[in-house]
């Protein structure tokens, strides 16, 4: 019988058109991997429970990647808490429900660094997760990877499948998602920073005080990290994938105006939330598997800038 991580198998790669899921689509296939199954959410609704079983019967698929969210930025996260909640716990029951039936035998669900507490000790380890108070701005959405990972948990345990759980630190790349207010920073400072060139503006204003730390991975070493699990990961924890180092958004949004060119002045909008201080991952149970990230932020943040331009300016 063909290994589930056989090239040939079925791979149902959910939210395949995101940054995280055609980053994972383009590393299955450079990988030889055939058999991609993704649908977009106007084709299956996941958080439609009816859709989501029918698809996953007709499929059968080998090994099922939770890449389907809904994701956002900051002020995304602190404004729309219902739909974060609601959404991300409505897709990823359904989906784990719908492949548990068909017994999918490897699963993947992605978190996200902020499960961890507010206040973690740095750099955050995986037993930090529920050991103290949540970033009141992410909450809601963080609730929900919680219970994902204990999905995952009593998935592996009453049925002996062996899903696991990985938790990235903040991502970036091609197929970001560059608008003004519900983006991630790093995919904000890069429009933000070339419409101010474009324009000749003589600043470029951070949300919050810059101070706060943060570490980011480039979603193509993501991806290789992910593949690296499915085929050397299998424990109840969920693992955390990152860099290892970080910088204040600060030094990012320097490292930022450098690559776009721009040479204005920097303020802060200090009415906007800073959110957790700092939240760099320990990534050593990671490294222990033999993988390391290769992309550095200054060649990652060059490359999704060319990106940026060539498909979104
Ligand atoms: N971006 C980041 O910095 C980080 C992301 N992560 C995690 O990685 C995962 C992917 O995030 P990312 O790629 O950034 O997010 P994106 O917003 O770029 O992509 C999300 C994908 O989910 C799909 N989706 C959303 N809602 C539904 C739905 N109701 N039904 C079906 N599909 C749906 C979208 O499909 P469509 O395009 O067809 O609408 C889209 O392809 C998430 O679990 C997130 O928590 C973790 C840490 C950091
Ligand atoms: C991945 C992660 O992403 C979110 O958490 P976050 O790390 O705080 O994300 P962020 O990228 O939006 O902000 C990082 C920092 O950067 C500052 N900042 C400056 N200027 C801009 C700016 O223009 N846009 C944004 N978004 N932030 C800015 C901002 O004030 C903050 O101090 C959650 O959704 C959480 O749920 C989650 O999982």
């Amino acid at each position: 019988m063909r290994s589930v991580l056989d090239s040939g198998a079925p791979v149902y790669v959910a939210g395949h058109r995101g940054l995280v899921g055609s980053a994972l689509w383009r590393r299955l296939e450079a990988a030889g991997y055939t058999n991609l199954i993704g649908a977009s959410s106007a084709e299956l609704d996941l958080r439609d429970r009816q859709q989501t079983f029918d698809f996953l019967r007709e499929y059968r698929p080998a090994v099922v990647i939770d890449a389907a969210a809904r994701v956002g930025g900051i002020l995304a996260n602190r404004d729309h808490p219902t739909e974060f909640l609601s959404d991300n716990l409505r897709i990823q029951v359904n989906l784990m429900d719908a492949a548990l039936e068909v017994r999918t035998p490897r699963l993947l669900f992605l978190g996200s660094s902020c499960i961890y507490p507010k206040f973690a000790e740095q750099p955050i380890r995986e037993s930090s997760l529920l050991t103290g108070e949540l970033e009141p701005t992410n909450d809601a959405y963080a609730i929900a990877k919680i219970a994902g990972i204990m999905h995952v948990q009593a998935v592996r345990r009453q049925y002996g499948l062996r899903w696991i759980s990985a938790m990235p630190t903040n991502l970036y790349g091609p197929h970001d998602n560059f608008d003004p207010t519900s983006s991630h920073v790093l995919p904000a400072l890069i429009r933000r920073f070339h419409e101010a060139k474009a324009s000749a503006a003589p600043e470029v204003v951070l949300w919050g005080s810059g101070t706060p730390r943060r570490e980011f991975l480039h979603v193509d070493d993501l991806a290789d990290a992910c593949l690296h699990l499915l085929e050397h990961y299998d424990a109840p924890e969920p693992i955390n994938v990152g860099v290892g180092a970080d910088v204040t958004i600060r030094e990012l949004a320097e490292l930022v105006a450098r690559t776009v060119g721009y040479t204005g002045a920097l303020s802060n909008d200090l009415s906007k939330p800073d959110g957790t201080p700092r939240k760099l991952l320990d990534v050593s149970r990671l490294l222990a598997l033999g993988w390391k990230p290769s992309i550095s932020l200054e060649d990652g943040v060059a490359a999704t800038y060319a990106w940026y331009q060539e498909h979104v300016a």
